[in-house]
């Protein structure tokens, strides 16, 4: 992980509490209430606003601050007219085959990916480790968890800020407890996407690149009743170079599909 600097601020006066406690949380300094755009330093705030919590950059051309939202924008797009089950991230789970699924998502992020996998109906076991991560992400799912359309959905997920290999290792005890893992773990971006681009580029900064992310592929195929599904970017080397049963490719993207055991049998 990178040893980038990061601070907390709010916007307004009554948020302090709550933003000194989450800078107590993450053990860094709070600096008052104030802007992204106001400071030259640190690289990247947290920031508590009325409206949740965002990640930026600081300085005037802070833009495009990380923030999770369920309730509009591009998910709830994709919750209304996504495509249902003919997605490749539903046929990848095997959801063409199977109806209800429970899945372990080891590499939450944004938690976008289990989202959309919530709407076609799994129970998704979310993992995060970076606290940063997980703090946005709770923040944005106890948004959500009032909100009418999407309250149920929300239901279905369950986070936990923990290392997937630690929880992997708990998990070789008790076999057949998720019947998918999923793995979407960092990789250097190529997209042309300005927003993405930027995104990515902050993510980066704070989380650096998972190198530790071949080690999962082979505790996630140990554990997994019927398969592990890694995303890819759609010219990356396998995860751990260990081919897949089968791939399915999109534009920019790509599942690998490692297949423990058919569906039902
Ligand atoms: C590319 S993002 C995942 C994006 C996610 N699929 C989404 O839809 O928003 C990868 C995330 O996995 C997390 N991660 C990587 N390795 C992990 C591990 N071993 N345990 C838990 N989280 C991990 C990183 O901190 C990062 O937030």
């Amino acid at each position: 992980m990178s040893d980038i600097e990061i601070a907390v601020i709010c916007h307004e006066t009554s948020r302090t509490h709550q933003a000194e406690q989450i800078a107590k949380q993450l053990s860094c300094p709070y600096l008052g209430v104030t802007t992204s755009s106001q400071l030259t330093t640190p690289d990247l705030v947290i920031e508590v606003t009325g409206e949740g919590i965002v990640l930026a950059e600081t300085g005037k051309k802070s833009a495009n601050p990380i923030k999770v939202d369920f309730i509009s924008g591009a998910l709830a797009h994709r919750r209304k007219y996504g495509g249902g089950k003919s997605q490749s991230i539903a046929k990848a789970v095997g959801l063409n085959k199977a109806k209800k699924l429970q899945v372990l998502d080891a590499t939450a992020g944004l938690g976008r990916d289990a989202f959309v996998l919530a709407c076609l109906g799994c129970q998704v076991t979310l993992l995060e480790r970076s606290k940063v991560v997980h703090l946005l992400l709770t923040d944005g799912l106890n948004r959500a968890a009032t909100d009418l359309d999407v309250a149920s959905i929300i239901n279905q997920l369950q986070l936990l800020c923990v290392d997937a290999k630690d929880y992997f290792q708990e998990l070789l005890q008790l076999t057949d407890q998720f019947d998918v893992v999923y793995l979407d773990p960092m990789f250097p971006h190529r997209e042309k996407s300005a927003k993405v681009k930027k995104e990515m580029w902050i993510f980066q900064k704070l989380l650096g690149q998972d190198l530790d992310a071949d080690y999962l592929l082979d505790a996630a195929i140990a554990i997994a009743k019927y398969r592990v599904v890694v995303k890819r970017p759609k010219l990356a080397p396998y995860l751990a170079d260990k081919a897949p049963t089968y791939q399915l490719i999109g534009k920019s993207g790509r599942f690998d599909v490692y297949v423990n055991k058919a569906f039902g049998s």
